[in-house]
């Protein structure tokens, strides 16, 4: 990975998403710069897929502005070509591991025994090279979950934002998981990750954003935010108390760098 970032630090300004005259983020300013991977956590309906939709330029904002660095706006194809994003329920194509992730290669213009070598060295790199003659339709889902990991990360991303990777997945197979996303950050890729898990958080977090009713209530380094939460709403949450997130919207911060 070049050492110029295209799409880091990617910015959020005063952004707001509204659909049928609702609503559903904002306002929110945001940095998300190339150092450490932060993590997304908030109650269910808080907005943390929709903000990882804006930041990756599936959406677009109804007011306000995501720009990235040098490049502009994340919908333009060359900022998008330099992030990735992996789904829940990835969408595999019913073919073999390896084609899977030679298909992502040839979009690109990388062909022949050159996507071969490198498709095989994403999926080395998340332990399924043992299976990359294997349908994507047999994988079991941490298989499929590993798979969609080595095809976004085999396209050198500057960014790779993660919706819940792991949910629905045993500890051991999460653990794999885990340790994929560790070796990409590794690699020097930005990792944004939602996730439900707050053990995964714990283990994964070097920053944490704290999502409730659309907006962001906190912004902190994980070790501060886990341990010492600023807002009643995120002790209430960590606490796993269901409710009196509302109460954090009292303690919205106007803007946040992560
Ligand atoms: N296209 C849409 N039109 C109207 N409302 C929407 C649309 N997409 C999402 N929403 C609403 O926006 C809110 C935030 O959705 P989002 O999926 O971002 O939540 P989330 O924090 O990821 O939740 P969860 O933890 O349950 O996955 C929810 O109330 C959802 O119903």
């Amino acid at each position: 990975m070049s050492a110029m970032s295209t799409t880091l630090p990617l910015s959020l300004r005063n952004v707001m998403l509204e659909r049928q005259g609702r609503r559903l983020l904002g306002p929110i300013n945001l940095d998300l710069d190339r150092e450490g991977r932060t993590v997304i956590l908030g109650p269910n309906g808080a907005g943390k897929s929709l903000l990882l939709r804006l930041c990756h330029g599936l959406l677009s904002p109804t007011l306000g502005e995501v720009s990235c660095a040098a490049a502009g706006a994340p919908t333009r194809s060359e900022v998008r070509r330099r992030q990735a994003m992996v789904f829940q329920r990835p969408a595999l194509l019913r073919r073999s591991a390896l084609a899977n992730v030679t298909y992502a290669l040839n979009l690109l213009g990388v062909r022949g025994a050159d996507a071969r070598s490198q498709a095989m060295k994403a999926l080395d790199l998340v332990g399924l090279a043992a299976l990359a003659d294997r349908s994507a339709r047999v994988l079991s889902g941490g298989e499929q979950q590993r798979l969609a990991l080595a095809r976004a990360w085999v396209l050198q991303p500057e960014i790779l934002f993660l919706d819940e990777p792991t949910s629905a997945l045993d500890p051991g197979t999460t653990q794999s998981i885990e340790s994929a996303i560790n070796r990409f950050a590794d690699h020097g890729t930005k990792i944004v990750m939602v996730t439900h898990n707050l053990g995964q958080a714990r283990r994964m977090a070097d920053h944490c954003l704290f999502l409730a009713g659309g907006r962001i209530v906190e912004s902190a380094l994980a070790s501060t935010f886990l341990a010492q939460p600023a807002t009643p709403a995120a002790a209430h949450f960590l606490a796993g108390e269901q409710g009196a997130f509302l109460q954090g919207q009292d303690d919205v911060q106007g803007y946040d760098s992560i």
